[in-house]
């Protein structure tokens, strides 16, 4: 069966006071619930709403601290779900809440423990609702937008489609809300920097990151082979229409498809260290797929332990790519000096295992 990743905003959650709408939320889980009785698509909702079901239960403002906003998101994602799990059994489903952070996702282990729990949900046909751990997510492990959490759940279910539901049918040439003559683009092949800067932030009292965080995600997803469509959650069975491939919303075509394992390597784990190589090694990576041998690392930066992952940069501080690296950062150094002394290696010294390292074709650093 197809797997479909479904986002939703809290702007198509809410009413304009900020409270939990009833009918909005029975016109999302009507349409989840039809597709997953439709035995094609296997669904996963990423669903916002937290922060500002849990401001209005409390009635506090949107000028509070970080602290009250978390605790405003503990607050408000009991409400969400206890509401999702309510419609969902009208329709005969069960729910499964999923919090997630970025640390969550960065670690290898973690990671796989969050895919096996995905694949058993999906296949006793309880549908998995996901949000960001709001609570513990500060700046150093945080998505910090559901949009970008939204792209990697789509990357650990390997979903065929992801689709952003929000107040809005698509990208526009510039924010409608500012720009009267804004023109929706209707189809995306590739996400060139001139798209990027299309997409601003967002104009709602609810909404966090806006079109910006909508088309990165919609970049880390099609660059893993993921088919994106932005569409307006007022657009009547959006979802269906979507999946049919009717012309709504900002379609993004999908890349090449990578492996689960180089997705996960190329999005979501961080770097630790940089490893700058020849233009021979570059070659041998980006048209050969090799493996990166020590005889083509020119120099190290960073702390890092083996495991750890690493940017790989040219000797003109052009991004190739990311792997996991044999060694420390202290042993390469050592193995550098030695290299340099005339002594020569064998394969045995391969710095990173091409199975660890993924290719990015990004346009400049
Ligand atoms: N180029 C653009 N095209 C369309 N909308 C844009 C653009 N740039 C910024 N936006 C803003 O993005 C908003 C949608 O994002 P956001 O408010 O974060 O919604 P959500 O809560 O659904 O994530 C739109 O309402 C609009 O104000
Ligand atoms: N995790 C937050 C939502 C963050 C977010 O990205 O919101 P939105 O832009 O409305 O999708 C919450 O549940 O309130």
């Amino acid at each position: 069966m197809n797997r479909v990743v479904i986002k939703i905003g809290t702007s198509s959650l809410t009413d304009q006071k900020g409270q939990l709408s009833e009918v909005k939320m029975k016109k999302i889980v009507h349409q989840v619930a039809k597709l997953q009785r439709s035995e094609v698509w296997q669904p996963v909702l990423v669903s916002s709403g937290a922060i500002a079901i849990g401001l209005e239960s409390l009635g506090w403002s949107r000028q509070i601290t970080v602290s009250e906003k978390q605790a405003a998101a503990a607050v408000g994602q009991g409400l969400l779900i206890e509401k999702y799990r309510q419609l969902f059994a009208k329709q005969g489903l069960q729910v499964a809440q999923l919090l997630l952070t970025r640390a969550d996702i960065e670690d290898r282990k973690r990671f796989i423990h969050i895919r096996n729990t995905m694949e058993t949900l999906i296949r006793h046909r309880i549908v998995p609702i996901v949000n960001e751990n709001d609570t513990v997510a500060v700046e150093e492990i945080e998505f910090g937008d559901n949009d970008s959490l939204g792209s990697f759940v789509a990357l650990v279910t390997e979903a065929q489609r992801f689709i952003l539901l929000t107040d809005i049918d698509g990208l526009y040439t510039a924010n409608p809300h500012r720009v009267a003559e804004a023109k929706r683009i209707d189809k995306i092949y590739e996400i060139t920097k001139e798209i990027e800067s299309l997409a601003a932030g967002s104009e709602s009292m609810v909404g966090t990151g806006g079109m910006r965080t909508k088309v990165s995600a919609a970049k880390i997803a099609t660059h893993s082979g993921i088919d994106v469509v932005i569409a307006s959650f007022e657009e009547p069975n959006v979802v269906e229409k979507v999946l049919r491939n009717e012309p709504i919303g900002t379609r993004f075509y999908p890349q090449q498809r990578m492996s689960s394992k180089k997705s996960w390597l190329a999005y979501s784990t961080r770097s630790e260290g940089k490893l700058i190589i020849d233009q021979g090694a570059a070659q041998a990576l980006t048209s050969r797929g090799s493996s990166l041998l020590l005889a083509g690392v020119k120099g190290v930066k960073g702390n890092f332990a083996v495991g750890a992952v690493v940017d790989i940069i040219s000797e003109y501080d052009q991004l190739i790519g990311k792997g996991m690296v044999n060694f420390s950062d202290r042993d390469l150094v050592h193995l550098l000096e030695r290299q340099s002394l005339g002594e020569r290696f064998n394969n045995y010294h391969e710095c990173i295992h091409r199975d660890q390292l993924v290719v990015l074709q990004e346009e400049e650093k």
